[in-house]
């Protein structure tokens, strides 16, 4: 579905990414490991049009993907960052319609009523301002804006980042809620636990490279591995 060869990416004159290749299959979990600074998120940056590409291919369902952030998430990625970018200033439901009016596709998949019932949380705090919700619930709705733009590919960086362990699990029950309906998602973790449950398939990078490919199984098997790339 998603096909990264030999990317290089990254900020102006300082590069991340030296040739990494990842692959991310239709209705699977990928998990993106690895340590502070890798360029797990960079990677997702550079596939939502965030950073340019400096060499190397990006390749959505067949072709190659669009450069601009608006094209790629019309294409049918959403991208919920780590910084979740709810809009402080208006309120849970205006951050709703937003998504559902730009990207929703009348009448299909995912509206407002439906992420309503996935979090109803958020059904509670509607007229609240985005800078009134909790972390737990800033993450809720990032995920349920894009849900809002009926996405084939969910991509997440660090979902679980300052929650408390009663949301992580809410999340995770959330999210493997998606995968069993076989949404197809890339989430970037620190958090081991929680992306190995999660994901069928894993890759680890470290300095700006793929170092480790497998299955969710192998890595949580592989002691040698999990010590190696990701200190744990
Ligand atoms: N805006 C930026 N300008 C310059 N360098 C950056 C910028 N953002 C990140 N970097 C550098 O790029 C490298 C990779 O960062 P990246 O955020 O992709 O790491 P990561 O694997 O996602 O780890 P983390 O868990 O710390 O986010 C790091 O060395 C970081 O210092």
């Amino acid at each position: 579905m998603l096909e990264l060869s030999a990317v290089q990416s990254g900020y102006g004159e300082t590069q991340v990414l030296y040739g990494l290749s990842l692959e991310a299959k239709q209705g699977r979990v990928l998990a993106i490991l690895g340590r502070n600074g890798a360029g797990k998120s960079t990677t997702l940056k550079t596939i939502m049009g965030l950073l340019p590409l400096k060499s190397g291919e990006i390749v959505f369902d067949g072709k190659p993907i669009a450069s601009r952030p608006f094209d790629v998430a019309k294409s049918g990625i959403a991208y919920v960052p780590e910084t979740r970018d709810i809009f402080p200033s208006l309120t849970v439901r205006e951050n709703l319609e937003i998504a559902a009016k730009r990207f929703g596709a009348a009448g299909s998949g995912w509206t407002m009523a439906r992420v309503l019932e996935l979090f109803p949380r958020l059904g509670e705090r509607l007229d609240n301002g985005g800078t009134q919700l909790s972390g737990g619930e800033q993450q809720m709705l990032a995920i349920a804006r894009a849900l809002l733009m009926n996405p084939r590919l969910l991509i997440l960086d660090e979902p679980t980042e300052g929650l408390a362990p009663i949301i992580v699990k809410l999340i995770h029950d959330k999210l493997n809620e998606l995968k069993t309906e076989g949404l197809s998602m890339i989430i970037v973790e620190q958090n081991f636990g929680f992306a190995t449950s999660l994901a069928d398939d894993v890759v680890v990078v470290g300095r700006g490279q793929v170092v480790w490919t497998g299955s969710a199984e192998e890595i949580r098997a592989d002691q040698a591995a999990q010590h190696t790339w990701l200190g744990v």
